[in-house]
């Protein structure tokens, strides 16, 4: 698989910080691939997304080098961005219908109507119910779990080669968690689409991620397949991770 983004070296520094949020980073991300991003809070894990999307606060110090291959990318037109909560990207006061034609426009451009037949195939592919409907309902109408749904269908509109989901899961409960990482795993397939998937979650990430990136203060400790990260860690943060998993999951010893 051809590398879609060669990272170099990315260091990064927020204004009126001391310290770095992500220190002499590389790794490159291939096209189609789905790369899930783990780490305890504070890693550097947003701030990898932010870096990569060109979502960084001005008055931002990086040092280091993005490469994609090919064409400059544009957050929105070849890259799409879900955050952990949906409601933050979108307006209460328009309708879903009107969010995605805004978006389509904006990209996409056609006629009217084919603008209206291309937001009900995105809803539809998002698998939000009675997705006609739903065109013409507005946010607060929906569950947490459909306005994340909605959400991936505005990301995903344009048709990137990248999508970045910055735990999308986390704030949705164990079913609707599942749901959505089958929906992600889908869409990447259907659209030949890359993932960047973050979590603090190294079962999640484990499910959905081809390969699992650590990182661990700033820096990235170890990245290889789902496989190797999770069975034969060679970095002691990787075990302690997947040992506080582990030990979270174990049969309760007590009832309660
Ligand atoms: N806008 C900002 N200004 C200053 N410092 C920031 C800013 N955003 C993040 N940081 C700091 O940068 C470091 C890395 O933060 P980041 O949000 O990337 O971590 P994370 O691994 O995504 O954490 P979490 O899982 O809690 O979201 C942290 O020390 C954080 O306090």
């Amino acid at each position: 698989m051809s590398v879609l983004l060669d990272i170099r070296d990315l260091s990064v520094r927020y204004p009126r910080s001391a310290a770095p949020a992500l220190s002499g980073l590389s790794l490159s991300l291939h096209a189609q691939e789905r790369l899930a991003v783990i780490g305890e809070s504070g890693s550097g894990k947003s701030t990898l997304a932010r870096a990569i999307a060109g979502l960084l606060p001005a008055g931002t110090a990086q040092g280091g080098t993005l490469d994609w291959q090919g064409d400059q990318m544009r957050l929105g037109r070849d890259i799409g961005y879900v955050f952990q909560d949906p409601g933050g990207s979108l307006n209460p006061l328009l309708s879903i219908g009107a969010h995605l034609d805004e978006v389509i426009k904006a990209h996409q451009g056609g006629t009217r109507a084919q603008r209206q037949a291309r937001a009900l195939a995105l809803l539809e592919q998002v698998q939000l119910p009675q997705p006609a409907l739903a065109r013409h309902a507005f946010p607060h109408q929906f569950s947490g779990g459909q306005r994340q749904r909605i959400a991936i269908a505005l990301a995903i509109a344009a048709a990137p080669r990248l999508l970045i989901a910055d735990e999308a899961t986390s704030a949705l409960d164990v079913l609707v968690q599942a749901e959505i990482v089958a929906l992600l795993r889908r869409l990447c397939a259907q659209n030949q689409m890359a993932l960047l998937f973050i979590t603090h979650d190294i079962a999640l990430a484990g499910s959905l991620g081809q390969r699992i990136a650590v990182l661990h203060q700033t820096r990235l400790v170890e990245i290889g397949t789902a496989e190797q990260v999770i069975h034969h860690p060679s970095q002691m943060y990787t075990r302690s991770l997947l040992a506080a998993t582990i030990d979270l999951n174990s049969p309760r010893r007590v009832s309660v």
